[in-house]
C-alpha cells in the first residue's frame, strides 16, 4: 500500500510536514558555533546550539507518532459474512475510537485509485469488480488512537490469511487471500491518502471519550 502511495504522497505530504526546515537550521547553528570556538582560540569543544524541536507531522491521519487515525474497510465478504460488529467490537474493545464511518459501494474509479499499485498483477481486475460490485458495501470506517495504524494491521492480520496468526480477524475468520474480509492502511502515509479518498473532511469527527483518562493516561 505504501509504494504504491509513495510517489502520489510526496508532493502532497511536503504541505502537512512543516520540519523540513530544522535539518537546515541545525546545520546552520553548528557551523557557525564550531567556527566561533577556532576563532577565539579557545580548546573547548565547539558549541552546538540544540535545533529547535521539528513540529509534530499532521495530517488527515492524526499526528504521526502521536494520536493517530487509520482506515479500515470491511470488504463486501466480510459484510456477507456478518462480520461487522466483530470488527466493530475489536477496535473498541481495544480502546480505540470510532471516528468515521459509513457503508459504501465505491465507484471504480475509487477502487482504482485505492488499489492503484496493484494495476499489473493478475487479481486487480477480479478484486475491483469485486469491491465495487454492489452485492454488499464496503463499511468504511477512520478509527483513533495511539499507534492505531500499527495495531490495526496487528488486529486485521497477514494479507493471505492463511498466515494471518489465530487471534487476529483474518487469522481467525478467513481462508483466502481474495476473500479476506477487510482493509487496514499499513503506513502513516497510506492512511492519510486512504482517509482522504474514502471520506470528506465533514465526515470525520473529532469527540472525546468521557472515559479517556482510563485508556490513554500514563502514570
Ligand atoms: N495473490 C492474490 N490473489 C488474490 N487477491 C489478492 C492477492 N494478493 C492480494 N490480493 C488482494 O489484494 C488486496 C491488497 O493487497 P495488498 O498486497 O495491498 O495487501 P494488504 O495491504 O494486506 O491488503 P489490503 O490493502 O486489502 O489491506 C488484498 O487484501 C487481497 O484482497
Amino acid at each position: 500500500m505504501f509504494a504504491r502511495r509513495a510517489a502520489t504522497f510526496a508532493p502532497r505530504f511536503t504541505r502537512f510536514a512543516s520540519s523540513s526546515a530544522a535539518p537546515r537550521a541545525a546545520t546552520r547553528f553548528g557551523v557557525a558555533a564550531g567556527s566561533l570556538a577556532v576563532a577565539g582560540g579557545v580548546a573547548a569543544a565547539p558549541i552546538q546550539a540544540a535545533a529547535p524541536p521539528a513540529a509534530p507531522v499532521k495530517t488527515a491521519a492524526g499526528t504521526k507518532g502521536g494520536i493517530e487515525r487509520t482506515f479500515i474497510a470491511i470488504k463486501p465478504d466480510g459484510v456477507q459474512r456478518g462480520l461487522v460488529a466483530e470488527v466493530i467490537n475489536r477496535f473498541e474493545r481495544k480502546g480505540y475510537k470510532l471516528v468515521g464511518i459509513k457503508a459504501i459501494v465505491p465507484s471504480k474509479e475509487l477502487a482504482e485509485e485505492h488499489y492503484g499499485d496493484l494495476k499489473a498483477r493478475p487479481f486487480y481486475k477480479g478484486l475491483v469488480n469485486y469491491m465495487t460490485s454492489g452485492r454488499a458495501p464496503v463499511i468504511a470506517m477512520v478509527w483513533e488512537g495511539p499507534d492505531v495504524i500499527r495495531q490495526g494491521r496487528r488486529i486485521i492480520g497477514a494479507t493471505n490469511p492463511l498466515d494471518a496468526e489465530p487471534g487476529s480477524i483474518r487469522g481467525d475468520y478467513t481462508i483466502s487471500v481474495g476473500r479476506n474480509a477487510i482493509h487496514g492502511s499499513d503506513s502513516f502515509e497510506s492512511a492519510t491518502i486512504e482517509i482522504g479518498l474514502w471520506f470528506k473532511p465533514t465526515e470525520v469527527f473529532d469527540w472525546k471519550f468521557t472515559h479517556e483518562e482510563w485508556i490513554i493516561s500514563a502514570n
